[in-house]
């Protein structure tokens, strides 16, 4: 007899597997899981494809996220990528090394979670496919796949001109701060994460974390935005001073951001990641589509590629995960 919640070193890839298909479903593809590769349908012919990898250590600790929070966020930060080109996400592909002694009601948790993400965020889109492997590291990579109408031209980085409005669609610095509310109250003296305790956090407090753990991209209103013809767009998911910064060098401009325009926290939205918010330009006569407000504006390049109250931002800006972290703390 098998213990309750086995480890899934005491069970098969097949076992481990039929655990997940039988949650993240229902599947949408012409073949879903189970076959050598799954199979869908193109709509408009073309493809948007992208991958981003979650590893216990520089991108979440166990302490602080649940297996249901892994998975939402694995797939919220993806669905986000595919919404920043116009698109509208299709499948999700779901890589999955784990230690042995990880419980199989965890794997259970993070396909509950990726599930969650698909049908609140991006309705029609579902986990398609996968793969399991063992390793020390907790990693979840997941590819995420989309279409583009046929008669709609993806919305790259480079397609911001002078003129333009710099607009921005959902949160700005709530889960930067989340992630300081980590490493500031919920470590111990040596600094290694300690769970967090809910009932020591205030209403806003909770929100903030929330958007670290459980973010909530704008993903319908990508294809929104590309319908309405922005002319460049990102998902904000290293700041929006570091990733309006890749924006202005792809398009050859200068981006020019109001303070005033990002809230009660300006340092938090300039420099906090992870919200996954949408960071989008618009041609001056646009209206823009419901859930962006205009941010700033686009200028002929100058000296800086962002500036901040017409000065250039001096502050340090944004997550690099090679600078940032830090392999001895983990
Ligand atoms: N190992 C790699 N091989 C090929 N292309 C890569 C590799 N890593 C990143 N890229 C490409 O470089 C570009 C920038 O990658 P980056 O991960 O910074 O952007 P992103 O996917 O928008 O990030 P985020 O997931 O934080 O939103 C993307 O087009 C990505 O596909
Ligand atoms: C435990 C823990 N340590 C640090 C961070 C910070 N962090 C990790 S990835 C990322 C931005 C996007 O990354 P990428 O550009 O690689 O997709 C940030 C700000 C975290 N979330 N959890
Ligand atoms: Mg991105």
């Amino acid at each position: 007899m098998s213990a309750p919640d086995p480890t899934v070193g005491e069970l098969s890839e097949g076992r481990i597997l039929a655990g997940i298909l039988a949650r993240v479903g229902p599947s949408h593809a012409a073949v879903g899981p189970g076959d050598d590769a799954a199979v869908l349908a193109a709509p408009g012919g073309r493809v948007v494809a992208t991958v981003d990898t979650l590893v216990h250590g520089p991108d979440f600790r166990l302490a602080w996220s649940s297996a249901f929070d892994l998975g939402w966020k694995a797939a919220a930060v993806n669905l986000a990528d595919v919404a920043a080109m116009g698109a509208r996400p299709t499948a999700l592909l779901v890589a999955l090394a784990m230690p042995d002694d990880t419980r199989m009601s965890f794997v259970e948790g993070i396909a509950d979670g990726l599930r969650a993400a698909c049908d609140a965020l991006a309705p029609g889109c579902a986990v398609e496919g996968g793969d399991l492997t063992v390793s020390d590291t907790l990693t979840l990579a997941v590819t995420a796949l989309g279409a583009l109408d046929a008669d709609v031209s993806p919305v790259l980085r480079s397609g911001a001109r002078p003129g333009d409005v710099v607009a921005v669609a959902g949160a700005l610095g709530a889960a930067g701060r989340g992630l300081g509310l980590l490493f500031s109250r919920f470590t111990d003296a040596d600094g290694s994460p300690v769970a967090v305790d809910h009932s020591a956090l205030s209403a806003a407090e909770r929100v903030d974390l929330a958007a670290q753990l459980r973010p909530e991209p704008p993903v319908a209103l990508g294809a929104d935005a590309g319908r309405h013809g922005a002319t460049a767009m990102m998902d904000v998911s290293d700041g929006l001073v570091l990733d309006a910064t890749r924006l202005a060098d792809a398009s050859g401009v200068s981006v020019a951001l109001t303070s005033a325009s990002l809230g009660a926290d300006p340092a938090s939205a300039l420099t906090g990641g992870e919200d996954h918010a949408l960071l989008a330009t618009f041609g001056a006569a646009e209206s823009l589509p419901a859930g962006f407000r205009v941010i700033g504006e686009v200028r002929a390049r100058g000296e800086a590629s962002v500036l901040v109250d017409d000065r250039p931002f001096t502050g340090r800006g944004g997550w690099d995960p090679y600078r940032d972290w830090d392999a001895g703390t983990g």
